[in-house]
């Protein structure tokens, strides 16, 4: 007989019969949420709707906040406390419409036994696909099953089919056909050959991502341990942003200037006013460029190979966005940075790849791309895009793909085809420049490395990147962020819905080659580099992988 005071365990209610249970998770800075809350009250209005047809009520899981305007879990503790409320056993749909944190909801989706369904609307004004498709990577990452379901508004057929089909028996299984292993590679190829000899150098020779503040943003799939990094040579710099700050301060006005002049002259277009709550100012510029130089003089200071700057959390409240700075870290041209004693040029001639927002499977992605582009003698820059919505566009899907803030200049064609533009004040409140622009047509190979089934996989595949009119260009980003780059993408052989599918990040990565057989080739090198570091290797639609 123990004298403690033993706790008491909460329990959750019984399920009530024909229920579906939602939640919304949110971001965690109060102006998204305010922002994007009708939005998602019209999405949860919509599916409110096909499941009323379909005979069941809903319950919402968690109460709108009057006071904060909206009704989305907006941190883990909500989460926590929110998921104690919603019996175990009943059916569960996450409804977003937003960006959202997926470690606001991963605590309750752990513990759940119910089935789980993950819903967005197929808009572009938010991205809730995007907030989907990370909750769904990180999902898989934690090994815990789901199904996903994507809808303009609920009305259409194969939505309510497919509704239907998971109310009645808890899954749902999409095509994945586009999707088939790595075959074996003829090492008398010399695309297989590079990519072999180069995975041996960076597993023997090893190399350093330097992390600024993992994790927390929310993207719990974007966060892979050392075990699995490490066995591929890659080994984790863990660097605080403050530290970045405090070396920003010690860049001098006249480094940061020669950096806007260089921009000048090389003829990147800065859109600026003088507000600096809703526009681009020479001050948050300025700002801008001594962070570009900071970061380029920590990379040395570690040794580092690939760089990521977190931002969201902390530094958004710190500085204006470290978008610009990214954005020229990952083109070939930059302005050049020289060390603090100015004796020598750092990284001459060449990218640092950064991996926005800390993802690491893009970190080791960008990593190997930068070595097997170069070694080929190819433009080596590379970036993640966010998948952020598509239409069809004369018979063919083609994607909006659209990072939140830059991409190397190369990839617009140049700086005097890029621009920069202030980011939006709902996510940057202290703002800061893009480095934006529209994606010149070509041949791409797209990417995604990704922790699944307790390893990593990465899945290849190929795309063009198309040219569209400029009203329908324009249409888009009007649809979307205008701000932001664009890429109008067109997959090989994948269909959209195979690919909201079977996708396991908002991310996925791009590099150009010059033509179609280069691009093969290219991807050919780095199917061979992943095999042989011991990632699981999946070709995705139509891939050449046969010289
Ligand atoms: C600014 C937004 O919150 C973005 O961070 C979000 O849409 C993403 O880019 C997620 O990848």
């Amino acid at each position: 007989m123990t004298t403690y005071t033993l706790p008491e365990l909460q329990r959750p209610p019984a399920a009530e019969p024909a229920t579906v249970y939602t939640v919304a998770s949110g971001d965690l800075r109060p102006a998204a949420n305010v922002t994007c809350w009708p939005t998602q009250e019209k999405l949860e209005g919509d599916l409110a709707t096909a499941l009323g047809d379909l005979g069941w009520k809903v319950r919402r899981g968690h109460a709108v906040d009057e006071a904060k305007g909206h009704g989305f879990i907006d941190s883990q503790r909500a989460g926590i406390e929110v998921f104690k409320h919603i019996p175990k056993d009943a059916p569960l749909i996450v409804v977003e419409a937003v960006w959202q944190y997926s470690h606001h909801v991963l605590a309750g989706l752990r513990d759940h036994r119910g089935p789980i369904l993950v819903v967005a609307n197929w808009s572009g004004e938010f991205p809730g696909l995007v907030g989907l498709l990370n909750l769904a990577g990180s999902l898989t990452k934690a090994g815990r099953d789901y199904a996903v379901l994507w809808s303009a508004d609920f009305t259409d057929d194969w939505a309510r089919e497919s509704l239907r089909g998971w109310l009645e028996t808890g899954t749902l299984t999409h095509d994945t056909s586009h999707v088939r292993p790595l075959p074996p590679l003829s090492g008398a190829d010399p695309e297989t050959a590079l990519g072999v000899a180069l995975a041996r150098q960076l597993r023997e020779e090893k190399a350093i991502i330097g992390v600024f503040d993992e994790g927390c943003m929310g993207m719990y799939n974007a966060i892979i341990d050392d075990e699995f990094l490490n066995p591929l040579g890659v080994y984790k710099e863990r660097l605080s942003q403050s530290a970045l700050v405090a070396e920003m301060k010690k860049v001098s006005d006249e480094e940061a200037q020669q950096v806007r002049a260089w921009l000048d002259r090389a003829g990147l277009t800065f859109h600026t006013g003088t507000d600096e709550a809703t526009e681009l100012t020479d001050a948050q510029l300025h700002s801008q460029f001594k962070m570009y130089i900071a970061a380029v003089r920590i990379a040395d200071d570690f040794g580092l190979d690939a760089v990521g700057i977190q931002y969201q959390q902390g530094l958004k409240d710190t500085v204006p966005a470290s978008d610009l700075a990214e954005g020229l870290l990952n083109n070939v041209q930059r302005p050049p940075v020289r060390s603090r004693d100015g004796v020598r040029e750092l990284y001459a001639g060449a990218p640092l790849p950064h991996f926005n927002e800390v993802d690491e499977g893009v970190a080791v992605d960008s990593l190997v791309t930068n070595r097997i582009w170069t070694a080929m003698g190819l433009d080596p820059a590379t970036t993640l895009h966010d998948i952020r919505w598509g239409e069809e566009y004369d018979g063919r899907f083609v994607w909006v793909f659209e990072i939140s803030g830059s991409v190397p200049a190369s990839h617009n064609g140049g700086y005097d085809k890029s621009y920069s533009m202030r980011q939006p004040p709902m996510f940057f409140p202290l703002g800061g420049g893009t480095l934006s622009g529209v994606s010149k047509p070509g041949e791409i190979v797209w990417s995604r490395v990704f922790l699944m089934d307790g390893g990593l996989h990465a899945d290849l595949g190929r795309a063009t990147s198309v040219e569209l009119p400029e009203e329908e260009t324009r249409r888009r980003l009007d649809a979307t962020n205008h701000q932001w780059p664009i890429m109008h993408a067109v997959l090989h052989g994948v269909t959209r819905d195979q690919f909201m599918a079977r996708h396991r990040a908002n991310h996925l990565n791009v590099a150009y080659a010059p033509d179609a057989a280069t691009a093969d080739k290219a991807l050919r090198a780095k199917a061979a580099l992943f095999a042989e570091l011991g990632v699981e290797v999946h070709l995705c639609g139509d891939v050449a992988v046969q010289p």
